[in-house]
Formats: C-alpha cells, sequence, structure tokens
C-alpha cells in the first residue's frame, strides 16, 4: 500500500476525475465511508458535532452530516468560513443539505463560539473536517487557534477526518498549534504526514477508508509495509543444516557495555539464524561468555581484523556497532569490512565511526544497511537534526542512493531507504520501545535474518517489522512501562512463525 503526499494524493484525485469520477462523487463516497466508521461507535443517546472548513475536507463533514441525520442521529453542524467561500463541492454539499432543511450555522464572532462551546458540554463526539490535505504552510488565522483550542478541550471522542487540522500533511509537523485526535479517518492513503514527527500523536488511532481511487496514477516510491508484503521468513528444506541459516558476525562490546553484544546475539538467534559467532575485546571476553546463550560463539580481535580474518567458516553477514564505543578507532576496521565481500550491518557507535570514513561507502562493491535514530543520521550527514526533520523522507532518500547503503531511520514509524530510491514506512512498534538495547537487538535481527540468504533490503523490511510486532506483542499483553530489550527477544517466538 503506497503512502502519499497531499501533492501526491491531489494528483491521484485528478486521475480519479479524469478517468470518470466526478469529485462531488468522490466526496459523497468519502464521507459517507466516514459515516459509517464513525456509526460503530454511537448509541442512540449520541449528539455530534461536526466543525466543516472552507475546503473539501469541510464537504466531507458536510456529507458525514447529512449521512448521520438520515440515519436519525443529532448532529449539531458548523461552518468555520463564510458560505461564499467554500470550494465549488462544498457549496454542492452544502446545498444538498439545506434541499433537506436541515440547519446549519456559520462561526463568526465570539458569541458564537459561546454557543459552540456550550454544545460540547453535551455533546459526545467532534468530528474535525477543518482543514485536510490542503492546508498551506502559512500561519492559521488566530480565530481558528480558538477552535482547535475548544476542540482539545473537549474531553469525549474527537474524530478527525483524513488528517487532524493544523498538522501538515506532507512532513507531519503543525502550523501553530493542531487538534489532537483520538481517531483519525484516513481517505485512501496514509498522507506522509501521518507517519513522520508529530504525526502520530496528533492522528491517534488510524482507520483507513477505500473511496475507490487508484493508487497506481502515481510512480512507485513510498509504501507502508504489510506483513504479505515480506519476502521473510521462508519455507525451509528439510535437508539442511545450520549454515543455510546463518553464520552470523556480530562485531560489539565494549568495557561497561558488555550487554549489547548479547543482545545482538540473541536478535539474530532468535530471527533463525544458524550460527552466531560474536567478536568482542579481551577486556570483555569474560562477562560476554559468561553471559552470553549457550549456542553463540565468542571470540577476541585486536583492531586489525578485516573482513577476509572472519570470512572462514562459511560466514555470511557482518553486524559492526552495538556498544563498541568511541574510545578506540573503529574507523579502519569499517574501511577493511566495506572492502570486502561480505554483507554489513553497521550500528550505533559503527555509525559513529563510519562518518570519518563514510566516503568509503561510494567505493564498496558489497551490500551495507545502517541502522542510526535521527540524531546519529543528523551526524553521519552533518545537517542539523531540526532540517532533517523538515525533510526526512528527501534527505534519506538522498543519502541511501548516493552512497547506495540502505538505511533504516529509526523512529515511531521506521523509515527503510533502499538504494534505487524506495522507501517503507514501518507499521509495527509502539513507544515502550523506546528502551536501552531494544536497537542491539535489531540490528542483530537484520544481521540474523541477511544471514538466511535473505537479501539486506528485505532483511531490513522484515527485521524492523518483525521487531515492532514483538514489541506490540508484549504491550498488548503487559503494557509498555515494563518492556525491554528482552521483552522484545522474549516475544519473537509469538509473532516470527
Ligand atoms: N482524494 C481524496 O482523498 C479526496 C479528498 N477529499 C477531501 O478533500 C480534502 C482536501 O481538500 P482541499 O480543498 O484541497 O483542502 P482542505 O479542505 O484541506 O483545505 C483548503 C481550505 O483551507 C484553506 N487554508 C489552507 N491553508 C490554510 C491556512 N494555513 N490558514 C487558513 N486557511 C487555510 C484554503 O484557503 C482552503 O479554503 C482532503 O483532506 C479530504 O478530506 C475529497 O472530499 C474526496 C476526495
Ligand atoms: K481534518
Amino acid at each position: 500500500m503506497k503512502v502519499v503526499t497531499p501533492k501526491e494524493m491531489a494528483v491521484m484525485d485528478r486521475h480519479a476525475v479524469a478517468a470518470g469520477t466526478p469529485s462531488i462523487e468522490l466526496m459523497e463516497r468519502a464521507g459517507h465511508a466516514c459515516a459509517e466508521v464513525i456509526k460503530v461507535d454511537l448509541d442512540e443517546k449520541a449528539q455530534i458535532i461536526i466543525l466543516c472548513g472552507p475546503g473539501n475536507n469541510g464537504g466531507d463533514g458536510l456529507v458525514i452530516g447529512r449521512s448521520l441525520i438520515e440515519d436519525g442521529y443529532t448532529v449539531h453542524l458548523f461552518l468555520t468560513a463564510d458560505r461564499e467561500k467554500l470550494s465549488e463541492d462544498s457549496q454542492i454539499s452544502l446545498k444538498r443539505l439545506e434541499d433537506k432543511n436541515i440547519p446549519i450555522r456559520t462561526l463568526q464572532d465570539d458569541a458564537d463560539l459561546e454557543d459552540l462551546s456550550l454544545i460540547m458540554k453535551r455533546a459526545t463526539h467532534v468530528v474535525d473536517a477543518i482543514f485536510g490535505t490542503g492546508l498551506v504552510d502559512k500561519e492559521i488565522p488566530a480565530s481558528y487557534n480558538r477552535i482547535f483550542d475548544l476542540v482539545n478541550d473537549f474531553d469525549r471522542e474527537k474524530i478527525a477526518i483524513d488528517i487532524p487540522s493544523g498538522l501538515r500533511g506532507d512532513i507531519g509537523l503543525t502550523i501553530g498549534n493542531g487538534i489532537f485526535a483520538d481517531k483519525t479517518i484516513v481517505i485512501q492513503n496514509y498522507k506522509t504526514g501521518c507517519l513522520l514527527n508529530d504525526g502520530p500523536d496528533y492522528t491517534g488511532d488510524t482507520i483507513l477508508i477505500d473511496i475507490g481511487i487508484d493508487e497506481n496514477s502515481i510512480p512507485n516510491e513510498k509504501y507502508y509495509t504489510q506483513e504479505s508484503d515480506l519476502k521473510f521468513p521462508q519455507k525451509r528444506k528439510k535437508n539442511t543444516h545450520k549454515y543455510d541459516y546463518g553464520s552470523v558476525v556480530v562485531i560489539a562490546g565494549s568495557k561497561g557495555m558488555s550487554g549489547a553484544g548479547i543482545l545482538s546475539i540473541e536478535g539474530a538467534l532468535k530471527s533463525g539464524g544458524g550460527l552466531v559467532t560474536c567478536y568482542v575485546p579481551q577486556d570483555i571476553y569474560i562477562p560476554v561468555v559468561a553471559r552470553a546463550p549457550a549456542e553463540a560463539l565468542i571470540k577476541t580481535y585486536d583492531c586489525n581484523i578485516t573482513s577476509d580474518d572472519i570470512k572462514h567458516d562459511r560466514k555470511k553477514v557482518i553486524l559492526i556497532g552495538p556498544g563498541i564505543g568511541r574510545a578506540k578507532n573503529y574507523s579502519f576496521i569499517l574501511e577493511h569490512l566495506l572492502e570486502g565481500s561480505l554483507p554489513v550491518v553497521i550500528d550505533a557507535d559503527g555509525i559513529h565511526h563510519l562518518a570519518v570514513v563514510v566516503d568509503s561507502l561510494k567505493e564498496s562493491k558489497t551490500p551495507v544497511v545502517i541502522t542510526p535514530h535521527f540524531a546519529e543520521f543528523s551526524k553521519l550527514i552533518d545537517v542539523p537534526r531540526e532540517d532533517i526533520l523538515k525533510d526526512p523522507i528527501g534527505y534519506g532518500q538522498k543519502f541511501a542512493m548516493e552512497y547506495q547503503v540502505v538505511v533504516v531511520l529509526k523512529g515511531y514509524r521506521t523509515m527503510i531507504f533502499g538504494t534505487n530510491g524506495e522507501i517503507w514506512f514501518n507499521s509495527t512498534g509502539n513507544p515502550g520501545m523506546a528502551t536501552g538495547g531494544s536497537g542491539d537487538v535489531l540490528a542483530g535481527m537484520i544481521a540474523g535474518i541477511a544471514g538466511q540468504n535473505v537479501n539486506l533490503f528485505e532483511a531490513a523490511r522484515a527485521g524492523v517489522f518483525y521487531h515492532g510486532k514483538a514489541g506490540d506483542y508484549y504491550a498488548e499483553h503487559f503494557g509498555q512501562s515494563t518492556l525491554t530489550a528482552h521483552s522484545i527477544i522474549e516475544s519473537l517466538k509469538y509473532v516470527l512463525k
């Protein structure tokens, strides 16, 4: 399923119209489909306020109002702009309401706002159809901000249509303030702004509705990962042995951070890796051996280790970085590894050391994946974090293509950038997973999956998906507060089958 920017949605919209579906028909479909979703939670005592803005988002609100009223619900409809300012399709929708003698008020002055706030006291639901994907990046008039504040103070169900008002549909940042919805009914495709930055906090739960617009009218670029998209796990042959499912090398750990390697080993083993060898510095060898799973081999290394040194034993992939620290210089190990032929996963402090030799990525012939969070990515590409937040898709895509490296940019909805420009938004995971060691498990999982003859891009998509799904499994059963990196490892067996 594609993820689209508001501009791309508008292109899809125009194609649908050119292909023969009038835009007012799209609005009818959107409004009725939203009304069906809203009705599921309504009982006969429900009182629904619908706030309709000047554009087609407001037009959707008008159709929702008509649909709910026709079904006998109590609805209070408000326009936030003068009738003359409504879009063409909204004017038609307004006329269809008026033809049925359905009353609708316009919010013009303080007295109207006072009325709205009185009605809110007895309302059960507020529907936000003020601004959708047509919100332009310019200051929103103060009168709107007062409406947003009133809605945010409403303590019952707040439902946004398509995207919460005030939130930018492209980058998930607000212009001034915005409406915090409990639920957002997303029309046709997820907008990038629902998934980026503050988007998920404003949208609340999301429900996608289909109004029959074809997503193939825009180029293939951004997708929302569904389990059925993944090429992992693969069916295992019967005539097989452990080397068919591994052998993963993990270079991890340093004094004070001996646990990182262990978490990566477990991530690799529990995602099906057949054999894991972990290289640790001499000074943490004993604690790591004492705590590592019995299935893993633990070896020591010095700073001259090369891909050739670790190539025997049919090794398939190398993970470097979890817990290696910044005290020693790993840059030249990275250079060696990138000159070799085994795929490399670079995580955590590995990314810090990579920054010094970043150009060797361009010369490298072996597949590479890096797994930075935003701060690590900002340092690597030497662009302030705030700038990246305003265009994470652009920066991630540019780096992945220019340096020919798969980038796993970690966040609530982690993005996986392919070297061909493709971007996959992960659909699993929860804030409880923002916990120490979670990234070590993920890096181990990506390496563990890549070891099973899965290419690095696919391994990254699958690793991120199942890592999130395991975290979601734990959170569903036990909540987010007690979720640790080990909870993810322990939950993997329930979600990765
Ligand atoms: N294909 C679809 O997904 C369909 C979507 N529909 C709905 O239409 C909206 C998008 O409608 P559009 O008219 O393009 O934009 P909006 O309603 O979001 O807003 C435009 C409206 O708002 C004014 N405005 C814009 N920015 C600002 C600002 N910063 N301050 C003040 N005012 C602003 C602008 O002047 C316009 O008046 C989409 O989200 C769906 O809900 C269709 O109904 C069906 C097809
Ligand atoms: K809205």
